[in-house]
């Protein structure tokens, strides 16, 4: 291979070990709970939602990284050439790295928290971080047992999402209790297809995910399920009155929904070609969170 080639490739490794689009999953819990708290009050605190955005991204470098350095431990990624371990070769440099994020991250949340004069974010938060590291750290490991899509929706809807509009208004709303569990579903959908192209090695290191458990035909049926019910439940909360009207938006994100059930139902057995799912289930969760956050904004005028 020549040395331009050589480079490209190796730059496409760590823009795979990197994960940028991921970082979506940060972004959507902090603007649906700042949405719904914008809809309410029509005050928005700019400080707040941008420091809370910034350590959301921070939390999630963490997330992804120490990752890299837990699956390395217990041996799954050893043909995974876009680790951030095995392209470093540097256990303890991803570590101190991952953990130096963390610290940044939770210490915007602890500026939150003393412009508030208020521990109730930083208790969510930190709640949701332990919760993270038992998904993937010794001596949990509850992604081996198939439990990381409850702890995904969990963390990710009702627990970020609360924590968010909690930051501007310092108290609670069922209207934003029922919004996160719409993008709780819509992040575990990402976790969900995230395991479809690993079956083998996740059977060979004694990880149960949920697809291990139920196989590759009977998970690309679940898959349909949980789409249909983020479009299912949207509407069922706008009849319920606790979504405006301006969120059946989410319904254009249709189009992204059908393309990952399909592509995944044709797919799931096929571990090179279904390995994409995950990118197509983030931009999903992407432009249904948007659309819905939107609808909330658009309501507030
Ligand atoms: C790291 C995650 C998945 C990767 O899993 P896996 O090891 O199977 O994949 P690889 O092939 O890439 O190695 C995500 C796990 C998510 C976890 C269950 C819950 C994390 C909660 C967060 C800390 C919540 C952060 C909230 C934020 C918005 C403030
Ligand atoms: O690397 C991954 O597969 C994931 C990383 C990540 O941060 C995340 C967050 C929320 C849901 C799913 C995922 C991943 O699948």
């Amino acid at each position: 291979m020549t040395t331009s080639l050589v480079e490209q490739s190796n730059s496409k490794l760590w823009l795979a070990a990197i994960k940028p689009p991921m970082y979506t999953v940060a972004i959507i819990p902090i603007w649906v709970g700042t949405a719904v708290a914008y809809a309410e009050t029509r005050n928005i605190n700019g400080a707040i939602f941008s420091t809370f955005l910034m350590s959301a991204i921070l939390i999630i470098a963490w997330l992804n990284c120490s990752n890299d350095v837990f699956d390395a431990e217990t041996g799954i990624d050893k043909n995974k050439a876009h680790s951030l371990v095995n392209l470093t070769g540097n256990k303890p440099l991803i570590f101190a790295l991952s953990n130096l994020f963390l610290a940044v991250g939770i210490l915007g949340i602890v500026a939150i928290a003393w412009w508030q004069r208020d521990l109730t974010v930083i208790g969510l938060i930190f709640l949701c971080c332990a919760l993270g590291y038992t998904y993937q750290g010794p001596p949990f490991r509850f992604g081996y047992q198939g439990l990381g899509e409850i702890i995904c929706f969990v963390t990710f809807g009702p627990m970020a999402v609360a924590a968010a509009y909690y930051s501007q208004t310092q108290s609670w709303s069922i209207n934003c209790f029922a919004a996160s569990i719409v993008v709780g579903i819509a992040t575990s959908i990402i976790l969900f297809c995230s395991h479809f192209h690993q079956v083998e090695d996740d059977i060979a290191a004694g990880k149960r995910s949920p697809i291990v458990r139920l196989g590759t035909k009977r998970g690309s049926q679940v898959l349909w399920v949980f789409s249909v019910s983020v479009y299912a439940l949207t509407g069922l909360f706008v009849l319920l009155g606790h979504f405006p009207i301006w969120t059946l938006f989410v319904f254009a994100s249709l189009p992204v929904a059908l393309k990952l059930c399909w592509h995944v139902h044709q797919h799931h057995d096929q571990p090179e070609k279904v390995s994409n799912s995950k990118f197509i289930a983030v931009g999903m969760h992407f432009w249904s969170g948007l659309l819905l956050s939107l609808g909330f904004v658009l309501t507030s005028g």
